[in-house]
């Protein structure tokens, strides 16, 4: 549980197009890490490489190497499928299996798996969906459908998905978009608790998202459109907003641009 990731020079296309030049970071475990940055940088881009989710994308491809834990995400005797269930994802808008029961949503990742034994199933569920502070909600009616939950809880519910298989690492694409301030506060105190357990990537357009929530903050830029996006300035989050190093980020988040 809860292990590092290194990034060194990653390049990734989209067919002839290099949407994200050159980039290397180190996320420590047990730490939260956000991407910032203006529309069409690549954040969404190298989140995705990330767990290799850019290959379900026709023509979609990343050079350059990612390692957790030391080893390469990328190897060849490495299965994507099975770096998917190490390195779980929580999308922008959340996205339950919406007949399906709650519990069975939460333990679906499980079932695929091949977890048959119901008591731990069940085990799996309650402890997840408290991990996800969504237990109190809904534990009485674990059989009523996940569609029925409101949108916050729907996305509480996709992180009890997510985090039922027992990751190494959470990403999460912009995962507050679709959701009201409440339910936005509600899912930024669960990522505070969530870091004792795992290492977390979080792309957000929210600046104050990333100042409350992140440890290190990277920030992206690009130099034009149809230029690959780069990593501009990657830091501590405090340091960051307090004293960014480069002139471009103290820009970006003093609302100069993007
Ligand atoms: N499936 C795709 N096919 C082709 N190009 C893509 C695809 N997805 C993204 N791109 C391009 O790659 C670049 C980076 O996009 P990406 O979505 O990673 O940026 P982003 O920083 O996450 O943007 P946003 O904040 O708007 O979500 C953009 O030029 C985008 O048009």
């Amino acid at each position: 549980m809860a292990k590092r990731l290194d990034i060194t020079d990653l390049n990734v296309y989209y067919g002839k197009f290099r949407a994200v030049k050159d980039v290397s970071l180190k996320v420590p475990p047990r730490s939260v890490t956000a991407f910032i940055g203006p529309s069409g940088c690549g954040k969404s881009t190298v989140l995705r490489t990330l767990n290799r989710m850019h290959e379900v994308t026709p023509g979609a491809y990343a050079t350059g190497e990612v390692l957790l834990d030391g080893e390469d995400i990328y190897g060849k005797a490495i299965d994507p499928v099975s770096v998917r269930s190490t390195i779980g994802m929580v999308f922008q808008r959340p996205n339950p299996f919406p007949t399906m029961s709650i519990r069975d949503n939460v333990v679906a990742g499980l079932k695929l798996q091949g977890e048959r034994n119901g008591k731990k199933l069940n085990e799996v569920a309650e402890r997840s969906l408290r991990g996800a502070n969504l237990w109190d909600e809904v534990k009485d009616r674990l059989d009523k459908p996940g569609g029925g939950l409101s949108g916050g809880q729907q996305q509480r519910l996709c992180i009890a998905r997510a985090i039922a298989v027992e990751p190494d690492v959470l990403l999460m694409d912009e995962p507050c978009s679709a959701l009201d301030p409440i339910s936005t506060l509600a899912i930024e105190d669960l990522i505070g608790e969530l870091k004792r357990d795992f290492t977390i990537v979080i792309v957000t357009h929210n600046m104050q998202q990333a100042a409350r929530v992140s440890d290190q903050t990277a920030f992206f830029n690009l130099e034009g459109v149809g230029q690959p996006g780069q990593l501009v300035e990657f830091n501590n989050t405090e340091a960051m907003f307090s004293h960014p190093d480069k002139q471009e980020t103290e820009d970006y988040i003093s609302g100069r641009f993007g």
